[in-house]
């Protein structure tokens, strides 16, 4: 598979119900850069990210990656992290972390590599607890890592700092910045100021359709 070097929607617009969220959006990324989403509660930010992960359908328009990879479908050159961190309550968290590895089918990491990536988010002295004793930043912390153990091009996040101190969201920032180096690609929702420079901004208020 190539390296995916841009990201092209065009013309999408969601239905909500009976409501269409957005139409019209059309945007295109570069390798190594990212979108910042912006828009009041209800603008379409998830909906637009989740779109785009391929667990919403369109009701128009695309979203494509050049070049194409005629093998894997676009959801799967994409981490989607949601609202919701998908913490497996009884595996431990260097489990949790392996149970992403596998399901994504991403070649498998050696122990020492896997405590590495939950040292980043100095998760590393507690791998081996269950994953639900952990606390709400923890957590987010765990969900955070498998962007780093099972590598993707695309990362679609949806208020990726929730639940983080100020330390941590400053290593999620350096996380995403690793990410774009290499030549990466990310669209982030935030309310919260993340220390990151945007190629652009999208801001979904404006956007609403009627
Ligand atoms: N399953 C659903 N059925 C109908 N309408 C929905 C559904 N899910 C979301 N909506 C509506 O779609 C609109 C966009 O919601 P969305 O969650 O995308 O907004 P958001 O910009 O991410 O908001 P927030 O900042 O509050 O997270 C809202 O008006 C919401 O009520």
């Amino acid at each position: 598979m190539e390296v995916p070097q841009r990201l092209e929607a065009h013309d999408l617009a969601c239905r909500r119900g009976l409501r269409l969220v957005f139409e019209g959006l059309s945007f295109a990324l570069s390798a190594g850069e990212a979108l910042l989403l912006t828009g009041p509660n209800g603008a379409g930010k998830t909906s637009l990210l989740r779109l785009m992960a391929g667990f919403l359908p369109a009701e128009t328009g695309e979203v494509r990656l050049l070049p194409a990879d005629e093998e894997k479908p676009f959801g799967e050159h994409v981490h989607y992290l949601g609202h919701a961190n998908g913490v497996k309550a009884s595996l431990t968290v260097s489990e949790n972390l392996q149970f992403w590895i596998d399901y994504y089918g991403a070649p498998p990491l050696s122990d020492e590599t896997i405590q590495a990536h939950l040292s980043r988010f100095g998760l590393a002295e507690i791998a081996d607890l269950p994953a639900g004793m952990l606390s709400a930043g923890q957590k987010r912390k765990l969900a955070l890592c498998r962007l780093l153990a099972a590598p993707r091009p695309v990362w679609l996040l949806d208020e990726p700092s929730v639940s983080l101190d100020a330390a941590s969201t400053k290593i999620l920032a350096a996380i995403i910045k690793d990410h774009l180096k290499a030549g990466g690609m990310a669209v982030v929702a935030t309310h919260l100021p993340l220390s990151l420079r945007f190629a652009q901004n999208l801001d979904l208020s404006a956007r609403e359709a009627a």
